[in-house]
This record gives C-alpha cells, sequence and structure tokens, in this order.
C-alpha cells in the first residue's frame, strides 16, 4: 500500500485470545508494538524502504502478550523481531540494517567511509545517552541531561545536511523514537523544550516531523509515555 501523506490502517494489537499467524508460511512479519521505541526503529525502516506490502505488522499487547509469541515465535519474548525466510530474528538495530540489506529500497548507509564511521559511532552512543535521560528522571532532568542532548547538537554539525550523517540514515531511525518521546515527556513534567539553545537539533526534528516513513510511526498517545515515566521513576500514579 502506498502511504504518502495517508495514514496506513493500523492492525488490531493482539492479546492472549489471539490466534497466532500462521508461522512460516512464506509472509515476512515483524512483531512489534505501537508503543514500544525499539519497534519503531524497525517500522520507520520498513515505511522508508516502501514495504508495507511486504512486511505485515503484527502488533503485540506487551501488557498482555500472548504466550504464542514466547513458546512459538521468539523465545527472547521481546519486541520486535522479524520472521523472514523460515526464521525469525530481534534486536532493533540488527534488523535495521538486516531490512536495508535483505530487501529492496533506499538505502539507509551512506558510502561515505567517513560517514559510515560516524554512524556507528553515534550508533554505539545511543544506549548510554537514553540510559542517561532515563536515570536522570529520578534526579534534576534538566540540568542531568544537559551534556547528553548536547552531544547530539554537536554531532549535527558534523555533516552537511540537516541529519546527522547530512542525509537521512539508520542513525536518526536508531534515535528518534526515543527523542519523540523524551521531547514530549520534558515539555509535559519540566515545561522544559528540549531544543532550547540547540537549533541544529530544532531542525533536526522539524525535518524527521516532515519524513512520511516517520509519521505513519508516531505515538498515538504519547501521554502514555509520560504516565509510565510518572509510575515507574516519579513513583507517582
Ligand atoms: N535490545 C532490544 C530491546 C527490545 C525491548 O526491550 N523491547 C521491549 C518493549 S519496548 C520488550 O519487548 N520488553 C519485554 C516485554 O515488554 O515483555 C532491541 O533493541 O530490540
Amino acid at each position: 500500500m502506498a502511504t504518502i501523506g495517508v495514514q496506513e490502517i493500523r492492525p488490531p494489537t493482539l492479546s492472549p485470545t489471539s490466534e497466532p499467524p500462521p508461522l512460516f508460511d512464506g509472509t515476512t512479519r515483524l512483531y512489534m508494538s505501537y508503543t514500544c521505541p525499539f519497534a519503531q526503529r524497525v517500522w520507520i525502516t520498513r515505511n522508508h524502504k516502501g514495504l508495507q506490502e511486504k512486511i505485515k505488522l503484527v502488533p503485540l499487547d506487551l501488557q498482555n502478550k500472548p504466550a504464542w509469541y514466547k513458546e512459538k515465535v521468539y523465545p527472547e519474548n521481546k519486541v520486535p523481531s522479524l520472521e523472514h525466510n523460515g526464521k525469525v530474528i530481534g534486536e532493533s538495530i540488527d534488523l535495521i540494517k538486516y531490512v536495508d540489506t535483505n530487501f529492496e529500497g533506499p538505502s539507509l548507509v551512506p558510502n561515505d567511509p567517513a560517514k559510515k564511521e560516524f554512524g556507528e559511532e553515534l550508533i554505539k552512543y545511543v544506549d548510554t545517552f537514553t540510559k542517561d535521560v532515563f536515570g536522570s528522571f529520578k534526579g534534576e532532568p534538566v540540568i542531568q541531561t544537559t551534556a547528553s542532548f548536547d552531544y547530539l547538537e554537536n554531532a549535527l554539525g558534523k555533516f552537511d545536511g540537516p541529519f546527522f550523517l547530512g542525509e537521512f540514515s539508520l542513525v536518526d531511525i536508531v534515535y528518534i523514537p526515543f527523542i519523540e518521546r523524551f521531547q514530549f515527556a520534558f515539555s509535559e513534567l519540566y515545561k522544559h523544550d528540549i531544543t532550547a539553545g540547540r537549533p541544529k537539533f530544532a531542525i533536526w526534528i522539524e525535518e524527521l516531523n516532515k519524513n512520511d516513513a516517520y509519521k505513519q510511526t508516531k505515538l498515538a498517545d504519547p501521554q502514555e509515555f509520560v504516565a509510565f515515566i510518572k509510575k515507574i521513576f516519579l513513583g507517582q500514579k
């Protein structure tokens, strides 16, 4: 289905009473959740490469996951996972690269070796970045995350163009689901704009908000993420 400018109809979320899909029938399936930032990475990748017809979304209810997912599909019991060519593989960053390499559509890795190298550096940094931000919620988030957000602002100055490697790439996909959530949470909880004083970061978000592959995947209700932060990190109801 071509989805440019039109919201793709999101298939219903599967719960324990839902029948499992017919595993290994030749269909390529992305097991995911509409609220999981890791799954969102692979979903954006699929959309960017125009694979909406080739990779079917199988959304799961993470609060109430069907038992068959762990038993029959992916023993690690996490999303995302991809069913392709008779096997199921996981890990979001590996999956972005797998989909990029094994399917048609515009490449997500630039040819320039300097960009490739910097891309890997930024990808390595993402877990440190997200841990730093999540960890800050129990303390002084705005102050404690200054260096981490500044790191991204500085990284955006390395190549010409609004994206981390100049042109849109897998690095943008790796970060944006988390930035989407953090931007909203900082604004709601602390009335703080994470792009203030970070002009390149502001443009990066603006550019991504124009990108249809990403727009299709944005959280339907970002307040759910704020509720999660309040419950898990702030001990609030
Ligand atoms: N390192 C994994 C992390 C995936 C992950 O932690 N996914 C979460 C949902 S956002 C999950 O499935 N957790 C298990 C659960 O909720 O039961 C990746 O990058 O794919």
